[in-house]
């Protein structure tokens, strides 16, 4: 590491996961960029400066070791051939990895071969390819590689899918099992352990945690806490205080979000009253 003690991160610049990114790492309490034209980013308060790449790039700098840690997508990770690894998974920018044609033209993607296949992935589709001991053209386009089969260029894409609506327009359709899964994930070097990592990712768990966690509090008759925390029993352990009120607790423990609802209904039928569901901005395990 250079630049004195600093953790040198390596963020998306633009594209599908440069919002969210950001976004992620304000949560976690470091500074980011306010205009998307600055290039680099100092937060010595935190001990780290922000490099904005572009995505496609991240892994090449991190597995040379220029920069310390990075986040990109799985795929772009994976397509890159860096010998950089993923080291933590931060739960956006998920897309699935996918073959398309036009309806008829491919039935499985064993007649793959021979065929001309346009993608921005030339890495991940001539692994996928050499695994299977299939022989096709791959065809490197930098984008919009769905209007290629259109213009003549390629039989068959394989790119990125989200929410299909890109493939549908282009009057495609998807062929064969999904090649992979992506989401945005945290890569470091092979065996590296940069000074302020770990602090780095307890950061990035606490603002996952907050994403998926809620608080909760209720009051409840003593003699139903048992079957209380039963439903509620938390991450640790729930907090039972005493009450003013004679014979009762209150509970306070943090729950998924999702079913949250349904869980205020069940307590509520077992008697609890009072109860009560909170944010939680931020935390550390
Ligand atoms: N709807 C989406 N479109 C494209 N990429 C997506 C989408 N959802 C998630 N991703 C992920 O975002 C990453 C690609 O990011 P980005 O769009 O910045 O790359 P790019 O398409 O190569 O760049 P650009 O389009 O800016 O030239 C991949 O990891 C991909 O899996
Ligand atoms: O399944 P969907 O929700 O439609 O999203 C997938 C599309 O989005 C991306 O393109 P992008 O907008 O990044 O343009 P590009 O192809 O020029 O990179 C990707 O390459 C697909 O074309
Ligand atoms: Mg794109």
């Amino acid at each position: 590491m250079t630049n004195g003690n600093l953790l040198r991160i390596a963020l998306p610049n633009k594209g599908a996961l440069s919002t969210a990114a950001s976004e992620m790492l304000r949560e976690a309490g470091y500074r980011q960029r306010t205009d998307s034209k600055e290039l680099s980013l100092l937060d010595t308060a935190n001990g780290v400066e922000f490099f904005y790449l572009r995505p496609r790039d991240i892994a090449l700098y991190v597995g040379e070791g220029t920069l310390d840690i990075g986040i990109t997508g799985r795929d772009l990770l994976l397509d890159s051939g860096s010998v950089a690894e993923e080291s933590m998974q931060l739960g956006f920018g998920r897309s699935k990895f996918r073959f398309a044609a036009r309806p008829g033209v491919l039935e499985s993607l064993a007649e793959l071969r021979g065929k001309r296949i346009a993608t921005s992935y030339v890495g991940v589709v001539q692994r996928y390819l050499d695994e299977q001991r299939i022989e096709a053209s791959v065809v490197h386009l930098d984008g919009a590689v769905e209007t290629s089969i259109q213009l003549g260029v390629a039989d068959v894409i394989a790119d990125v899918v989200e929410t299909g609506s890109t493939l549908k327009q282009a009057g495609l359709v998807i062929v064969g099992d999904v090649i992979m899964e992506s989401e945005a994930v945290l890569i470091t070097r092979a065996g590296a352990e940069p000074e302020g990592l770990t602090a780095f990712k307890r950061r990035l768990e606490g603002v996952l945690v907050a994403r998926s966690y809620l608080m909760m509090d209720y009051d409840i008759p003593m003699d139903r806490v048992e079957e209380a925390v039963k439903l509620t029993p938390g991450l640790e352990s729930p907090t039972v205080s005493p009450l003013h009120r004679e014979g009762w607790v209150a509970v306070r423990s943090m729950v998924p979000s999702d079913g949250a609802q349904r869980l205020m209904d069940d307590l509520y039928e077992l008697g609890a009253r009072a109860i009560l569901l909170t944010d939680i901005h931020a935390c550390r395990l």
